[in-house]
């Protein structure tokens, strides 16, 4: 393969369609090639320095799993999508009474039962009087269970004749229909672990274990810096200008991630107002965009190096996205530069910015998921691939999409996963890590 064949190879393969039976591309060429713009030795430094893409990825967990977490009491209305810092533990035995399951009637003892000249039993009302052995009280689902009653028959399983009494219609067993005290849990059982997501389903279980507020890991903060004089913020490109796709698609999903921003900040091509940027954010993570490679108002680097902070990944072994960058700029404060191709920066996104995030606002690591890929997929000759693709509802395989070259969104917006292609490529039938996109169904889902 030449130096033109690696460089143009991830533009062509975003065209292709993939072809039933393609094998696995060949093998990597001897050594690396120039591209346009970089001599072969410029090109092989860069590439020595460059992080393999597994090992980048698992920095970036251990940097988020590192840091401290900080939490807060958060009101139940605000705590949807946020992760909870301590364990669940039950403030109240569930139920917290013993109460009826139905309604119906309320029974002592063995029947037929005589029906006592109390009112029905309602929910949230006084104790009701002791029910005497042989006597019945009606009562409603909720309730409070009369002391000494031993069974609650249901409305349409029992009967009433003339004299007041009350007759079961089929046998009634000690203790039906009866939700004795504690039966869910007891004052102080665990719920939940502490870094579980606050799901709708959390939020109802937190209120009925009697809280007002949950303790929740406060959100990760994330300022986010779009880079690019040619930027337009609304209507057509014209005049070689084109519109931010960056800033509109960043923002939900960082918050998808359980990310804090503020405004999107468009600094332009300028490194003085970029590093004044940089140095006077507080945020836990700069998000920058655009600006990480080598041309003539690509700052990004320079920046790092004026504001001081530590380059812990300049550039990844993956397609698109290989000039994606890590930087630690305080303890506990870090700096992901996203190329500015928009699918290179989703890739960048999701091998830096997700696991970094993903620590720093509490969550566990995420499962790792694979599927089987429906065709081949060509590897790139010494990079791995990240490759949209589409879950199959008949057989959980997954299908690569089409335009999912780095400069196109095309492809993305419509997959619901990215899979982890190796340099030797897949086979069909191969299985992948796939890495799912925070809208797409999950065990985890999103709540945000
Ligand atoms: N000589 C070389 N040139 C380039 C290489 C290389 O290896 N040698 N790598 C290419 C790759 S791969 C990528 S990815 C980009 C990374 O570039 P930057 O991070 O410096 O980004 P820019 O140059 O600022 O922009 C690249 C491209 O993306 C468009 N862009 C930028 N921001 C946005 C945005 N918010 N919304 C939509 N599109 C955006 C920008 O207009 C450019 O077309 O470098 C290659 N070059
Ligand atoms: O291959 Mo670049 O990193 O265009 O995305």
């Amino acid at each position: 393969m030449t130096g033109a064949d690696v460089d143009g190879v991830e533009e062509a393969l975003a065209l292709l369609a993939p072809l039933p039976g393609e094998g696995r591309a060949s093998a990597a060429p001897a050594g690396r090639a120039a591209s346009a713009g970089g001599s072969a030795e410029t090109q092989a430094a860069e590439s020595h320095r460059a992080t393999p893409w597994g090992e980048a990825r698992a920095l970036a967990v251990r940097l988020g799993a590192g840091h401290p977490v900080r939490s807060a009491p958060t009101a139940l209305d605000q705590a949807l999508g946020r992760v909870l810092a301590d364990p669940l533990t039950a403030l109240t035995d569930l139920p917290s009474f013993d109460t009826s399951a139905m309604d119906g009637w309320a029974v002592a003892g063995p029947g037929p039962w005589t029906i006592g000249g109390q009112g029905p039993v309602l929910a949230g009302r006084a104790p009701a009087a002791p029910l005497p052995d042989g006597e019945a009280a009606p009562i409603a689902t909720g309730a409070r269970l009369p002391s000494g009653a031993t069974a609650v028959i249901r409305s349409e399983h029992a009967r009433t004749d003339t004299a007041d009494q009350l007759h079961a219609l089929r046998p009634v067993s000690h203790g039906q229909d009866i939700r004795p005290r504690g039966q869910e849990c007891r004052t102080g059982d665990q719920l939940l672990p502490a870094g579980a997501t606050v799901t709708p389903a959390v939020l109802g279980l937190a209120a009925a274990a009697g809280y007002d507020r949950l303790p929740t890991v406060e959100r990760p903060r994330v300022d986010i810096l779009v880079l690019g004089d040619e930027l337009l913020t609304a209507g057509l490109p014209h005049d070689g200008l084109i519109r931010d796709a960056l800033g509109p698609m960043l923002t939900p999903w960082l918050a998808a991630l359980g990310a804090e921003t503020g405004e999107v900040r468009r600094v332009g091509d300028d490194a003085d107002t970029l590093a004044r940027a940089v140095a006077g954010s507080t945020a836990d993570l700069v998000l920058t965009t655009g600006g990480t490679a080598a041309g003539p108002v690509d700052h990004l680097h320079a920046v790092i190096e004026t504001v001081g902070a530590e380059l812990l990944v300049d550039g990844v072994k993956v397609r698109p996205g290989h000039p994606m960058l890590l930087a630690r700029s305080a303890p506990h404060r870090y700096l992901v530069g996203l190329p500015g191709n928009p699918l290179a920066a989703v890739a960048g996104l999701l091998t830096l910015a997700e696991p970094l995030l993903r620590g720093l606002s509490g969550r566990t690591a995420a499962a790792s998921r694979t599927a089987a890929v429906r065709e081949a997929v060509p590897g790139h000759p010494f990079d791995t691939r990240l490759v949209p693709v589409v879950h199959q509802a008949r057989d959980g395989a997954v299908a690569p999409v089409r335009f999912h070259g780095p400069a196109m969104l095309r492809g993305i917006a419509a997959a619901d996963g990215l899979a982890v292609v190796p340099p030797a490529g897949a086979r069909a039938g191969d299985l992948l890590e796939i890495l799912t996109l925070p809208w797409a169904p999950t065990p985890e889902g999103c709540f945000t």
